[in-house]
């Protein structure tokens, strides 16, 4: 039996279909994330399913039990779901083992336990006016984590953290699910957070589901090009382009990844093109060639090449 069960759950505001008619699973441990543009429902969605908002139809079961919405009872959220929110903020002036503490249910073992996965025991004696961003957040994380539930809902953790946090919170989280044994559920923009970490990536548009998937089939195969583009950068070839790289679209339009090409001097099977311009990127280059008016995105490790310059464009099969 999954863990969740979110059975046709909509919901309007003010007039506006937010979430349209959402279905999924989720299993014990497997980790979920959802993706999709600003204003997609995202954060519509996950106060749903955590009992912090009320659907206007559909179900969402937690261990086969429905979750029941704020308009329903006295104090909204279900005690075996956590759900950290963009908005978290901390009491001002406490000290962080005060707040800790206040909420604690575990014994001291275990608490210590807890600050060292969430990475805040050295934190533990600050002001919570002596904390950065990511600081706060692991300590809110940490009161959730407290009561013990069986599943954390981040609503995009990382979008104001520096890559020195985002790191660390990934950790964190890889230890929740791994030591904790709790159910992850996340949304984000950044498609670096969403495919290294999740088993299975759920993409919004408009309040609907457009495409579930694990990271590698949303990455390789998405179903449009919404997706292809929340995800990195593409190359879009019409049946005609796609035949000149030996690729039989069927009368559809194919996207390929920068990396799905590759540059070389070797004409075999290969398409003749010149370089417009190359960009570095850090780890590493992008070239755009000319390839029978098609502009394409070629991503390469490392750059031999110069702009102006013949080169072969393959395809990476
Ligand atoms: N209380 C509200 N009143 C009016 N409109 C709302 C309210 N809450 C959300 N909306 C609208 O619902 C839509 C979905 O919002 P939601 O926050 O769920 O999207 P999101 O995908 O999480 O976006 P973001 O990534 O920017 O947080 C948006 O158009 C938003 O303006």
């Amino acid at each position: 039996m999954a863990l969740l069960e979110v059975q046709h759950i909509s919901k309007h505001i003010a007039g506006n279909l937010i979430v349209d008619d959402i279905n999924f699973k989720q299993g014990a441990l497997q980790k979920v994330a959802i993706a999709g543009e600003s204003g997609a429902g995202k954060t519509t969605l996950l106060k749903i399913i955590s009992g912090h908002a009320q659907a206007d139809s559909g179900t969402v079961l937690f261990n086969g039990k429905r979750v029941i919405g704020p308009e329903e009872k006295l104090l909204p959220g279900h005690k075996e779901i956590a759900y950290l929110s963009q908005e978290h903020d901390l009491l001002h002036n406490y000290k962080v083992e005060e707040l800790v503490w206040f909420e604690n249910q575990l014994t001291h073992d275990e608490a210590a336990t807890l600050f060292e996965i969430c990475q805040i025991d050295h934190l533990l004696k600050r002001k919570t006016d002596q904390l950065s961003g990511g600081e706060k957040q692991r300590i809110a994380l940490c009161m959730l984590l407290i009561k013990s539930p069986k599943m954390l809902i981040l609503d995009e953790p990382f979008s104001n953290l520096d890559p020195i946090h985002t790191d660390i919170l990934k950790a964190v989280l890889e230890d929740i699910t791994g030591r904790l044994q709790i159910t992850c559920m996340l949304t984000s923009h950044d498609p670096h957070d969403t495919l290294s970490w999740a088993d299975e990536v759920i993409v919004m548009k408009e309040g609907k589901i457009i495409q579930q998937g694990t990271p590698q089939t949303i990455y390789h195969k998405p179903v449009n090009e919404y997706v292809a583009g929340m995800f990195g950068k593409y190359n879009l070839l019409n049946p005609e382009q796609a035949a000149l790289f030996g690729i039989e679209a069927n009368g559809k339009n194919v996207m390929l990844r920068p990396e799905e090409f590759v540059i070389s001097t070797n004409a075999k099977e290969a398409v003749k093109g010149i370089i417009q311009k190359i960009s570095f990127w850090g780890s590493f280059y992008e070239a755009e060639v000319l390839v029978n008016d098609v502009k394409i995105v070629v991503r390469m490790m490392r750059n031999e090449w110069k702009v102006g310059e013949e080169v072969c464009v393959n395809v990476n099969k």
